[in-house]
């Protein structure tokens, strides 16, 4: 994520639109196609509770909650949250996964209410609520809502309205923390206005929502046309779509400026590799992907490297800069507390 603020002067913020559509397909499983097929069924509990499970000879089935769920034995030894298997004050594991027999499957099954309960054949018994079971199972994950992303080009953001959020607001209200991190979930950027134009407050600012990553550009980075660095960002040089620190090990996401020699690669992967840069850069370089923001102090940007590349055209004149980088998990956890899905 990238803290941004632009004291003048147009900065052009380029949107690399990543084509994609996801198509989910749901398949409601017909319970009654289902139950012919079942030899042992284990109709459980009242019939209120709509449960029914079979075990397998390879695995566990389970119906309940509308979700037909299929368990491995290994994994329902390896989950188990008695005091022996799991440390519920740090939810950490402290079975030994590996000393789980691979081929293990449970001597008793028995439902008792909302409870299952799993006898092993070393008599450790592992107990599941119905309810875990749901949230916790491949199936029952994939129903789960997640976070929208709204994929979008310069037309889409600019008739979405996003709302950009006060200083006061983002600062001293969760509300406004919630909206902002919402818009930022949705689209990858957003934006904070009326910030009083100081490297402290625009500090404040990055620490409401994250830690803030040391880097060689110092921890928050303040800079102009001056040359400082070694680097064309601080030239008046325009600077086309990118995104920062591709060098690094853990970079904020991938650039072609700093891109090193490709040496790790025989010539005709190059060749193939340079034929996919070129699709690639001309889908970044459509106009219709590219948004322009024209910053001015007080306003600050943020940017999900993951997402939205950014640059900026030539200029004239002086210009400061100052921002800072974030950690993408810190953000993600702010979002989370928030009640976001992050
Ligand atoms: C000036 N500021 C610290 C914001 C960025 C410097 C980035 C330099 C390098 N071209 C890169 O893209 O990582
Ligand atoms: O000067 C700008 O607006 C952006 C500069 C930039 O992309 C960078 O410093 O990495
Ligand atoms: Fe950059």
């Amino acid at each position: 994520m990238w803290c941004h603020r632009l004291s003048h002067l147009q900065s052009r913020l380029q949107n690399l639109l990543r084509r994609g559509v996801t198509c989910w397909a749901f398949q409601q499983l017909n319970f009654k196609s289902l139950f012919p097929l079942a030899i042992h069924l284990h109709h459980t509990a009242s019939e209120s509770l709509n449960c029914a499970w079979q075990q397998h000879e390879d695995h566990f089935e389970l119906q309940y909650a509308n979700t037909v769920m299929r368990f491995d034995y290994v994994w329902l030894r390896d989950h188990c949250r008695s005091a022996s298997c799991y440390n519920s004050k740090t939810h950490q594991r402290s079975l030994d996964t590996a000393s789980v027999d691979l081929c293990i499957k449970p001597k008793t099954i028995r439902l008792d209410e909302t409870t299952l309960f799993f006898t092993w054949p070393d008599g450790h018994v592992t107990k599941y609520d119905l309810d875990w079971l749901v949230r916790n199972s491949y199936e029952g994950q994939k129903q789960k809502v997640i976070q929208p992303r709204i994929l979008w080009n310069a037309e889409i953001y600019q008739r979405a309205q996003v709302p950009s959020v006060d200083f006061q607001s983002f600062l001293e209200t969760n509300e406004g923390l919630k909206n902002f991190l919402q818009n930022f979930l949705l689209y990858g950027i957003a934006f904070v206005e009326n910030v009083p134009p100081t490297q402290e407050h625009t500090e404040k600012l990055a620490e409401r929502i994250s830690l803030i990553r040391e880097t060689i550009y110092g921890r928050m980075w303040y800079f102009t046309s001056d040359f400082s660095r070694g680097d064309t960002a601080y030239t008046k040089l325009a600077l086309d779509r990118h995104t920062d620190t591709t060098y690094f090990q853990e970079p904020c996401g991938y650039n072609n400026y700093d891109r090193a020699v490709i040496n790790t690669v025989p010539y005709d992967v190059v060749h193939r590799w340079y034929t996919a840069h070129r699709t690639l850069t001309v889908e970044l370089r459509r106009p219709e992907n590219e948004f322009w923001v024209k910053l001015k102090p007080g306003r600050v940007l943020f940017i999900d490297n993951w997402r939205v590349l950014h640059g900026r055209e030539s200029f004239t004149g002086y210009r400061q800069l100052c921002g800072c980088y974030l950690t993408r998990d810190d953000v993600l956890n702010t979002a989370r507390l928030l009640g976001l899905q992050a």
